[in-house]
This record gives structure tokens, sequence and C-alpha cells, in this order.
């Protein structure tokens, strides 16, 4: 086997085009974890989990050191194996004795649900699991680290805060300062008895971009301090992984919205409900939503341009619409149509850009239009859920997910391994290097089946000229650049 090594990932490659994208360790850098040909395991401990009764009678707990997931399910007979990553689970060996840890938490960005829920699941998996009961909260998101106070987490403290929305720690955007934050860890850690740290960082996009220059900078030092993220992002934009955490809740509390929206407009004549879901850069919610529903006649995405006026045009739409239901029901993501509105430019405090609020202009715009051709007035009502979705707690399901991915971000920190999240990929809990997470966000492919799959239950227009249908058509389906390239010939129209 071929293996590459640098601050972000190991790259194994064997045999048949098999690679393994694996997560740095602390072993990597720090001198004193690394094993010497004569005894291998110095500085390592045995997993306590082998004398935990709960696992102790578990066949197999602990996971094979090579077992791999592999991040394409799809192949041909003749294409290569393709990229892995490693596993997730408790390992034979410990690199941290339990009374020498000291945990740090921290959730930053937008709420989700199920923030804590994965607080809760890390704070009990240290102590149940490793015995591991110095956690600190960090309160606020990444300022917290410099200018706040800490909390100290305890199981007990913990025990029912599954069931509240929110995060108990709060969050923040902005106030990322990479020497402060690191500065802090080593003061709070390192310095003062000579303690590992466990840093976990539970965040989106943005959030994890920080943590990865927070790794970098502990590398650098040469910290014994590993950092563990977990991908939060209700939008889902997050690549690689599966689904995040919380999105199953939000499309499932998304329902109400547009049953509301659906009764509304069937009790008025020409009827038209509307209902804005998250989704700034990706409309896998509004997708879901939709395909969940069936109440829903048109839904808009950001990475499916739309044009309101003339031939194929949403007006068009709506009007045969009603004309055929006497009522109808869109669902717009945040994030779509945003090039047909005048944008200010504006940012939030973690640098994202501030958008227009779609559905008003939409709703608007439909009013003014209905308003002139005096034969089809119509009743639009408008709802924008957005804050009551993001505040509930996690569903069933979210809640054994956040569960999963705790344990796995815990059990992966303890084994040393650090520069990583925990992710579900293809079903399985894996470790990801953050430059993976990172690199691009996840979009909805409007040239895979399940775009093919809303438009065929909707059945609206899927606003496409001749040309793209080409484009489309001749397109492989699957990857971000036949996306763009399909994106490129879908201006709207005036
Ligand atoms: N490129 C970046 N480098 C370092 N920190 C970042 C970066 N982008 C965002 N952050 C920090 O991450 C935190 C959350 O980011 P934000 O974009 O608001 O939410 P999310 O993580 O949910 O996408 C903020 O504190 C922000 O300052
Ligand atoms: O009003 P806020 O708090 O800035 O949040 C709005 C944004 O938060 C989100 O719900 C999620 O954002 P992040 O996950 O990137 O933090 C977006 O869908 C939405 O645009
Ligand atoms: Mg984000």
């Amino acid at each position: 086997m071929d293996s590459q090594s640098n601050f972000q990932m190991k790259v194994v490659e064997g045999e048949f085009g098999y690679v393994i994208q694996d997560v740095p360790h602390l072993s990597d850098y720090v001198s004193d974890l690394q094993c010497d040909s004569i005894n291998w395991m110095r500085e390592t401990y045995p997993n306590p989990l082998r004398s935990n009764p709960a696992y102790s009678v578990v066949k197999q707990y602990f996971v094979d050191m090579d077992d791999s997931v592999p991040e394409k399910m799809v192949v041909h007979k003749d294409t290569p194996r393709g990229v892995h990553f490693r596993r997730a689970g408790p390992r034979q060996q410990v690199y941290f004795a339990s009374d020498d840890v000291l945990a740090c938490i921290v959730t930053c960005g937008g709420l989700c649900p199920g923030l804590n829920t994965v607080i809760r699941e890390i704070v009990h998996s240290l102590d149940y699991m490793y015995g591991v009961t110095k956690v600190l909260g960090i309160e606020g998101g990444y300022r917290g680290f410099y200018s706040k106070n800490t909390i100290n987490l305890t199981p007990k403290l913990c025990n029912d805060i599954h069931k509240r929305g929110g995060t108990i720690i709060g969050s923040s955007r902005g106030g990322h300062d990479t020497t402060k934050i690191v500065d802090s860890v080593q003061d709070r850690g390192i310095n003062q008895a000579l303690l590992l740290a466990q840093v976990y960082i539970i965040g989106g996009d943005g959030t994890l971009r920080g943590a990865n220059v927070i790794y970098e900078e502990i590398r650098k030092r040469g910290l014994k301090v590993a950092v563990a993220g977990i991908p939060k992002t209700i939008d889902n934009d997050i690549p690689v992984i599966d689904r995040s955490f919380g999105f199953d809740t939000a499309v499932e509390e998304a329902q109400r919205a547009i049953n509301a929206a659906h009764v509304e407009a069937d009790s008025a004549e020409n009827g038209i409900g509307m209902v804005k879901l998250m989704g700034r850069y990706s409309g896998f919610i509004a997708m879901h939503a939709t395909l969940a529903s069936r109440d829903v006649d048109c839904c808009l995405i950001p990475e499916s341009p739309f044009y309101l006026e003339g031939k194929g045009g949403l007006f068009e739409y709506i009007e045969k619409k009603l004309k055929e239901n006497g009522h109808m029901v869109i669902v717009v993501a945040e994030g779509a149509g945003q090039e047909l509105l005048v944008t200010k430019n504006e940012e939030d405090a973690s640098g994202n850009k501030l958008l227009q609020d779609v559905g008003l202009w939409i709703a608007q715009r439909i009013k003014e239009h209905f308003a002139k051709q005096a034969t089809m007035p119509v009743t639009l009502k408008y709802i924008d859920p957005t804050y009551m979705i993001r505040a509930i707690p996690s569903n069933a399901s979210d809640n054994v997910y956040c569960t999963l991915l705790a344990q796995s971000a815990v059990h992966g920190a303890m084994a040393g391994y650090t520069g990583f999240t925990s992710g579900l990929v293809n079903g399985r809990h894996t470790y990801i290097p953050f430059n993976r997470i990172i690199e691009k966000q996840n979009k909805v492919v409007i040239t895979d089946r399940m775009w093919a799959r809303l438009l065929s239950s909707t059945n609206q227009p899927s606003f496409q000229g001749p040309k793209c249908a080409s484009v489309s058509s001749a397109g492989q389906p699957g990857t971000d650049d036949k996306v763009t390239g399909l994106l490129g010939c879908l201006t709207p129209k005036p």
C-alpha cells in the first residue's frame, strides 16, 4: 500500500483502486505518543469499555483497525474501489487516561433540532464509557472560549436537555479568533495540570472551517488536543454525509406549515398558500417537505432557477392550477430565485450573505399580477415557519442519530484521532477529515432522479428552455459540475 500524509489527511492507496482518506492522529505529531520499535503500544491504555458490563458481552464491539466505509455505493464491475473513510467506533486501545482529560464542547451557527441531544450524549459517553468527568461547556459559540464563562457539564445537568430545543450552552455567529481560542484551550487545560484536551465542535460549514483552522493551529503548537467536529446543518448543505441531524425533524415540522397553507388555500376562492422553508444554497428541506406532503403544487429551490412571467413561467402555471383545482400550495426555499431580486451585499457576523425574503417578494408579485387581471382575483397567505422549525427538539429518529454521532466522536477522540468529524456515510458511521467536509456545499442535483421524482409529483414546469433540455439529457447525472453546466443556461426569462 502507498501512503501520503499532510496536515489534513493521510491517503492510503491499496490494490484495485482502493483509497482510504484517513483522519489525522495525535501520534502523527506528538512525539511522546509515537510508537517505537520496542514498545509500540507505549502511551496507550486499554479501552475502559473492555470492563464495562454493558459492552463487555458484545461480540466484536471494538472496531477493527482496517474497517473502512466506501464513499460511493454504486459501482460497476470494472470501476476502481474508490475512496473510503475510516469506520467510526471504539478502539481496543485509547490514547487518553480518563483522569487526564479535559473536554470542551462548543455549539456555533444557527439553531438546529438535536443540538442538546448531541451535547448530552458527549457528556454521558465521556463519563459513563470512559470515566472522563471534566467537561466544560463553552458559552455562546466561538467567542465564548475567550470572552465568557464556562459551564461544568455533568450527566445530571444534561439528563433532560434532549427534550428541549436550542442549545443549553448558547450559540453565535462571528467571533472566531484562532489565536485566542487556542490560547484559551492551552491555558484552561494543557498548561495547568499537563492535561490532555479534547475539543468537541458542533456546527455547520462555517463552524467546521473554523474547527479546521483551530486544529491546524493546535498541531503547529504541538498540543495534545484532539479536535472533533459534529456536523450540524438544518439545510443539509454539508457534503459527503448522508444527511445532517435535525434535517428529518425539520422536514417533519415543515409539514405543519404546509398543512396550514393548504387549509387556508383550500378554504378560499383561488386560494394560494405559500410556505418559505430554510435552505440558503441547498433546497433539500423544501424538496423533501414537498415530496412528503403531496399537497404542494410547486417547489422552488436555489438550484433550479425559475421565472415568473411568460410562457412556461410561474404565473402561467399558477393560473392553470387555480383553474383546475381552485387553489394551490407553493413551497419556496429561502435561497431560491435570489438572482431575480435586487441584492444588497450585506453579510451576517459570520460572513454569510444576507438574503432577501424571496417568499414575500414572490407573494407580492403574484398579488400584483392577478390584481391586473381582474378576471381572477386571488387570496394569498404567506407562512414563514423558519424559527418555529429551528427551535423545536429533535424527533425520535434524529435523537438516535445525534446519539450515535456523539458517541462516534467520543470514541474517535479517545482513540487519539483529531481533525475529523463523525458522520454517516452510506448508513455507516465514519470519521471524515475536515477538508473533505468543508471543500464544497451539498446541493440538490437537478439532473438526478430525486428532483425528477419531485417534478413528476407536483407536475410543475421545470422552467427549462429547449436548449437546456438537450444539456440535461446529454449530461451525466450526479456531479456538481454538471449542475453548474446546466444552470449556466437557465437564465431567468423576462
Ligand atoms: N472561514 C471561516 N474560518 C473560521 N471561522 C469561520 C469561518 N466561517 C465561519 N466561521 C465561524 O464559524 C461560526 C459559525 O459559522 P456560521 O456560518 O454562522 O454557521 P454554520 O457553522 O452553522 O454554517 C462563527 O463563529 C464564524 O465566525
Ligand atoms: O437568522 P439567522 O440566525 O441568521 O439564521 C438564518 C439561517 O440559519 C439557517 O437556518 C441555518 O444556518 P446555518 O446552519 O448555516 O447556521 C439558514 O437556513 C438560515 O438562512
Ligand atoms: Mg452555514
